[in-house]
């Protein structure tokens, strides 16, 4: 019993204890950057497309985002260590092909546009709102460009502490080590009961973004959402609904690259199979195990028709039950329609 406890604590070390903070200077030099308004980065758009954003204008529009929903002043963050921590978050995601900083932001982006284009800010409240948008930036830290079953496969340290939802356990675990660190604490002035509750939401929604989460989840939300077809103030007074929206969100952020203009989502794709392949070398070579097709770089041109299985058991029943509970979000279902219609042409051609 002592000899697993003990393993369990190395283990623990070995993985969790790495993380790295920003520096006082950079930290000092974005917050001696001007913030342009979020009309410049298109902060508001649902067909938001980051391409021509360098580094630092992400983490400028971060900032906006921050001051915009009045973060800043109704949590009394620090604007210092706002910046750093910004600064460490985008740190702490790896050099990969996908699921890098770039992912987070525009997932963190998609959660901004559709909170305020709905107006659902309100109904979710700061504290709430406070909790999704830093779910967002943080839900895939230190992904190491391999999924959950890899890990099993490989029986890698994270496998070792977390057996189910094994990566989002430790995209939470990095999230909080980054809040607690000096420095970065933009939760430091928060009392206690209110940390409480942004832990338990943030906990939540980035628990949510594992798929197997929401394959759980979706079937409640969409009978709900044909029987009550409109998020009125009465959804905001029942705690259960409000994390069941928040949860169908964080899914219907990450993966809203299928809900881009084409060019997006033809970009995306590519990183997206890009780390996919680079996952089924690792698992020919190092697992001697033959990849699943989607990892499979033998199966390349299959890539078009698995697209299409994608939007159709994955995206659209999101999308479409989104699409009758606010009429502002009706362009991204018809955009992941006509990206479907692409992606049919393309899969017709090979
Ligand atoms: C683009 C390269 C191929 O990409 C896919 C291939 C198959 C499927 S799948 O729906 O059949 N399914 C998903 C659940 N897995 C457990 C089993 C396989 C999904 C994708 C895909 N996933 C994402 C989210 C990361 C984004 C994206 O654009 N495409
Ligand atoms: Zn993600």
């Amino acid at each position: 019993k002592a000899i697993t406890a003990m393993a369990k604590q190395s283990v623990t070390l070995d993985v969790l204890s790495y993380h790295a903070s920003a520096s006082i200077d950079d930290a000092q030099r974005l917050r001696s950057l001007r913030i342009p308004s979020s009309a410049h980065f298109s902060l508001h758009e649902l067909a938001f497309d980051d391409i021509d954003m360098t580094d630092d204008d992400t983490l400028r529009a971060c900032l906006r985002m921050f001051l915009d929903l009045d973060f800043v002043e109704r949590f009394h963050i620090d604007y210092g260590v706002l910046c750093r921590w910004l600064l460490s978050v985008k740190k702490n995601y790896r050099n990969v092909t996908y699921h890098n900083w770039r992912h987070a932001f525009n997932v963190a982006q998609m959660m901004f546009s559709i909170l305020t284009e709905t107006q659902w800010w309100k109904i979710f409240g700061e504290l709430e709102c406070l909790a999704l948008i830093i779910g967002c930036l943080c839900h895939d830290l230190d992904h190491r460009g391999t999924n959950n079953s890899f890990q099993i496969k490989a029986s890698s340290p994270l496998a070792q502490l977390y057996s189910t939802s094994t990566m989002e356990h430790h995209h939470f675990d990095q999230c909080l080590m980054i809040l607690n660190s000096p420095g970065n604490q933009i939760l430091a002035n928060l009392s206690s009961e209110d940390y409480e509750k942004v832990v338990k939401v943030l906990e939540d929604a980035i628990l949510s973004t594992d798929l197997a989460v929401y394959f759980s989840k979706r079937k409640g939300f969409i009978e709900l959402v044909s029987k009550d077809r409109t998020v009125t103030p009465i959804w905001g007074e029942c705690e259960e609904r409000r994390g069941l929206l928040r949860a169908m969100l964080m899914t219907a952020c990450d993966l809203a690259a299928i809900t881009k203009p084409w060019p997006v989502e033809r970009r995306v794709a590519a990183l997206v199979a890009g780390e996919f392949f680079r996952q089924g070398d690792l698992e020919r070579q190092n697992l001697n195990l033959t990849p699943i097709d989607i990892m499979n770089r033998d199966k390349e041109d299959q890539l078009p028709a698995m697209q299409v299985k994608f939007i159709d058991t994955i995206c659209l029943p999101i999308y479409e039950a989104f699409a009758v509970l606010h009429s502002s979000l009706q362009p991204m279902l018809d955009r992941v329609k006509s990206n479907r219609a692409h992606w049919i042409d393309l899969a017709n051609n090979d």
